[in-house]
């Protein structure tokens, strides 16, 4: 293994909530940064291309537990391939995005997860496969049960969503933010991270009307 996963990080006071690192992964267009908006805003618009990565956090609470996530959302253009990996050093969480109308991003995904089984034990990072785009059932080429399979016999969170239609959003977050605290406390609580993120004022690129997140 490259790369471990990163602990979450706490500043030490048990009052404070933990940090998670959260990576955003998937092809080009299969919805990525329309997921981020719509779970950050509750918006959903046009949004160009992601250059490099956006970067953004949120404070949120399942169960009565307040947590702190740091969303990376990257680039699925294949020229940004490499600086992904980057991005992905240290991550507590994953979500390996694909859109429902195209196979090949289904196909890319399972890519994907190939490269996380290589940098990350198994107990390192929590995984959610998302077949976003549901709202497209008629042009559908990955079916529900291709990406339940898939998910199941990798043992990942699954679920699909539709970033348009506000549908599964907040769910698959929140599984993720839920899957997280609960490794946390069988862990003993949270720890120092042991492999910090970037430096994001360095090394991370901004995405072209990242506005419309602040
Ligand atoms: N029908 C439909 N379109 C969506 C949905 N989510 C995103 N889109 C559209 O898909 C296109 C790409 O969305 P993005 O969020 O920019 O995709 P991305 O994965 O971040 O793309 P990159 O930044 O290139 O990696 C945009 O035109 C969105 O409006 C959805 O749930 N349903």
């Amino acid at each position: 293994m490259a790369q471990a996963g990163g602990n979450p990080r706490s500043d030490g006071d048990s009052q404070q909530p933990s940090i998670f690192k959260v990576v955003l992964l998937g092809s080009s267009s299969v919805g990525k940064s329309s997921l981020a908006l719509r779970f950050l805003k509750n918006d959903f618009r046009e949004i160009l291309p992601t250059l490099g990565c956006a970067f953004f956090t949120h404070m949120m609470e399942v169960d009565g537990k307040a947590l702190k996530l740091e969303l990376w959302d990257t680039a699925g253009q294949e020229k940004y391939h490499s600086v992904c990996h980057l991005y992905f050093r240290g991550a507590n969480a994953a979500l390996l995005v694909y859109d429902i109308a195209k196979k090949d991003t289904f196909h890319r995904a399972q890519n994907w997860w190939k490269e996380l089984e290589n940098e990350f034990q198994p107990e390192e990072i929590v995984v959610i496969l998302v077949g976003n785009k549901m709202d497209l059932e008629d042009s559908r080429e990955v079916t529900f049960e291709e990406g339940k399979t898939f998910s199941e016999s990798n043992k990942l969170l699954f679920m699909e969503t539709s970033a348009k239609l506000n549908y599964q959003v907040t769910e698959a977050f929140t599984a993720i933010a839920r899957e997280l605290l609960q490794r946390e406390e069988q862990h003993g609580g949270p720890a120092q991270q042991k492999n910090p993120s970037i430096d994001l004022e360095n090394s991370a690129s901004q995405k072209k009307g990242k506005c419309c997140l602040d």
